[in-house]
């Protein structure tokens, strides 16, 4: 399967990519090409490039664009935050924002390859957990800001009805869930490929379903593998805080999902 998902990013980049593959294991190829593929979509801010060179690709769809589930709350945080992204002055020049919104897949390894249909290689059914309810507001509705500067993200999340825990609030497991995509989505940012290792999670008040909600997400230090990473749950206006998190990322080689170590 290595050898295969290697020869198809090969085909992707061509003589340089061969020429890169002289003395190395395809484990060590895809983590390089993937690792590359990951900062460089990362970098891009919606819409997602549509510059692929592989002939049977097609645009990924970024699923936190603002959709009729969305409550007043929340489409008015996220146009708050996309007027601090950048943006097209009246003379047409791009003016710096410092925060970028990342799209968000359905499937995690079409941000290591910017969109490029390896997903249909690996367990053609799977779906990111947040993502894999079809019912536009039943679930997670969420949209990550980054600022790359100051090292953080705040993710804007909508939880919706299917995700009850105690009566008329939110399941911790789906906070949880929430937590782990959003700091992990930062780490990945920061640190390329990378896994959970340790979460820990402080329920301060419950969080009623329906509610719109802030997850601040921010640095704290690397130490050679590992991203250490800080999070804070409040409502919009950040009067009330809902949950507070650390969570440590190690990160990986994409052989690491194949059972190797690298
Ligand atoms: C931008 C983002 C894009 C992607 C977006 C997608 C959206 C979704 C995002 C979704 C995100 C969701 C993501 C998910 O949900 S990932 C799913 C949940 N996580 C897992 O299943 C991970 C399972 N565990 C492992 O695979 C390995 O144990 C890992 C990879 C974690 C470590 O591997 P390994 O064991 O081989 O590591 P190492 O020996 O090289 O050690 C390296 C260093 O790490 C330190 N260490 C290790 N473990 C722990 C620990 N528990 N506490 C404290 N420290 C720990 C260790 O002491 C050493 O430190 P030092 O000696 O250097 O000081």
């Amino acid at each position: 399967m290595l050898r295969h998902i290697a020869r198809r990013l090969g085909s992707l980049h061509g003589q340089q990519i061969f020429n890169g593959l002289k003395g190395i294991s395809p484990d060590q190829l895809l983590s390089k090409e993937i690792h590359r593929h990951l900062q460089s979509s990362l970098e891009t801010i919606s819409p997602i490039s549509t510059t692929s060179l592989w002939p049977f690709s097609s645009q990924p769809r970024d699923f936190s664009q603002p959709n009729s589930s969305w409550s007043p709350e929340m489409r008015k945080v996220y146009d708050d935050y996309i007027g601090l992204c950048d943006t097209d002055s009246e003379n047409g020049e791009k003016q710096k924002g410092p925060w970028r919104k990342l799209p968000s897949y359905n499937r995690s390894i079409k941000y290591a390859t910017a969109g490029i249909h390896l997903s249909k290689l690996i367990q053609a059914k799977a779906r990111l957990f947040t993502r894999n309810v079809k019912d536009q507001g039943a679930t997670f509705e969420y949209v990550v800001f980054v600022n790359k500067e100051e090292k953080r993200c705040v993710c804007v999340f909508q939880a919706g009805h299917l995700l009850e825990g105690a009566p008329g609030h939110v399941h911790g497991g789906a906070i949880a869930t929430i937590i782990d995509t959003v700091t992990g989505t930062l780490a990945g940012f920061l640190s390329g490929p990378i896994m959970t290792a340790n979460l820990n999670i402080d329920y301060r008040s419950p969080m009623p379903l329906g509610s719109v909600v802030l997850i601040h997400s921010a640095l704290d230090r690397i130490e050679r593998k590992k991203t250490y990473i800080t999070c804070k749950v409040t409502s919009t206006d950040e009067s009330k805080l809902y949950t507070e998190a650390t969570a440590l990322f190690v990160s990986i080689g994409v052989g690491h999902l194949f059972g190797s170590r690298n």
